[in-house]
C-alpha cells in the first residue's frame, strides 16, 4: 500500500472510530421527570454513549387530541430543567424538521449528522404498542433499538405483536456496548433498577404543572394591582 493510501485509510478509520455515539429518547415529556434522566444516564453507561438526545415531540401521533398535552414550550422547558448538568441534550429537532413520525425523523438524521451513530431508546410501554407506529419495521432497519424495562409493562411488551417479529433480532445485553457493529434489525433489552416515575402520575398530582414554565409576560402587559 502506498503511504498516501495508508494515510487515507488511517483517516477513514479515525472518522469511524471518532463517531459520536448518541442515544435518542423520543418523548412527549409532559412533563420530563426523574425517570427520563435516570434511564438516560443508565443507558449511557450500558451502551457507552457520548450523549442522549431527548427528542421533545411536537405531538405524538398516537396522542393527537389529548387534552392534557401541555404546550411544546413548557414541555421543552421542563426537559431542559431535568437534563441540567448531565450529558443529555433536549432538542426540538422534530419541530424544526417538521417530522412527527419517528420513521421520518430517523431518515433525516444521518444526512444532518453524518459523523454520529444513533440508537433508539424506549421504555417497554412503547414496545408494547410499537406495532402501531408508522413503519415500525423500517425503524428497526434504520437504527438499533434499546428497550428499557419499565415496571408494569414488561409482560405486555414481551407478548406484543412487534416483539413476535423483533424477538429473532434480540442481542445479549452483555454485548450492548457493541451496538455500532450490529447488523440491523437489532434489539437489546436493558434492565436497570425499575423506576416508577411517570408523567401521568405527575400530571395527576399537579395538572397545572406547565404554568411554572409559562413564558414571563412582556413588560407592561401584567395586571395592575388594585
Ligand atoms: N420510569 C421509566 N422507566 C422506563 N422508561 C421510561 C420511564 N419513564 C419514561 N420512560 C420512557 O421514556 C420515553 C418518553 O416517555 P414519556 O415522555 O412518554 O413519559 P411517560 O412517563 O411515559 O409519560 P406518560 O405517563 O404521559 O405516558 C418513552 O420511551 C418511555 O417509555
Ligand atoms: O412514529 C410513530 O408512529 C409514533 C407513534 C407513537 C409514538 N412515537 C414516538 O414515540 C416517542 C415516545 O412518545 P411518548 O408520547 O410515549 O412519550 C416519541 O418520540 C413519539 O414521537 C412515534
Amino acid at each position: 500500500m502506498t503511504p498516501a493510501r495508508k494515510a487515507r485509510g488511517g483517516a477513514r478509520k479515525k472518522a469511524k472510530n471518532g463517531a459520536r455515539r448518541i442515544g435518542l429518547l423520543g418523548g412527549s415529556f409532559n412533563p420530563a421527570h426523574e425517570g427520563h434522566r435516570y434511564i438516560s444516564l443508565q443507558a449511557m453507561r450500558a451502551l457507552k454513549l457520548d450523549e442522549v438526545w431527548w427528542l421533545v415531540s411536537p405531538g405524538n401521533p398516537l396522542k393527537a387530541g389529548d387534552d392534557d398535552m401541555a404546550p411544546f414550550s413548557a414541555r421543552m422547558a421542563s426537559a431542559r430543567a431535568m437534563a441540567k448538568h448531565a450529558p443529555i441534550r433536549p432538542t426540538g429537532i422534530e419541530k424544526r424538521l417538521k417530522t412527527r413520525y419517528t420513521v421520518d425523523t430517523l431518515s433525516k438524521l444521518p444526512r444532518l449528522y453524518p459523523r454520529h451513530r444513533f440508537i433508539w431508546l424506549m421504555g417497554s410501554d412503547n414496545l408494547a404498542q410499537f406495532h402501531r407506529w408508522r413503519g415500525w419495521r423500517r425503524i428497526a432497519r434504520q437504527v438499533p433499538i434499546a428497550v428499557v424495562a419499565r415496571p408494569g409493562y414488561n409482560r405486555d411488551a414481551h407478548a406484543s405483536p412487534a416483539m413476535s417479529w423483533l424477538r429473532r433480532f434480540v442481542r445479549p445485553a452483555g454485548q450492548a456496548k457493541n451496538w455500532t457493529r450490529w447488523r440491523l434489525p437489532a434489539l437489546v433489552l436493558l434492565r436497570f433498577r425499575p423506576d416508577p416515575n411517570s408523567a401521568t402520575r405527575l400530571r395527576a398530582a399537579d395538572p397545572a404543572w406547565h404554568r411554572r414554565y409559562a413564558p414571563s409576560p412582556e413588560p407592561g402587559t401584567h395586571h395592575r394591582e388594585r
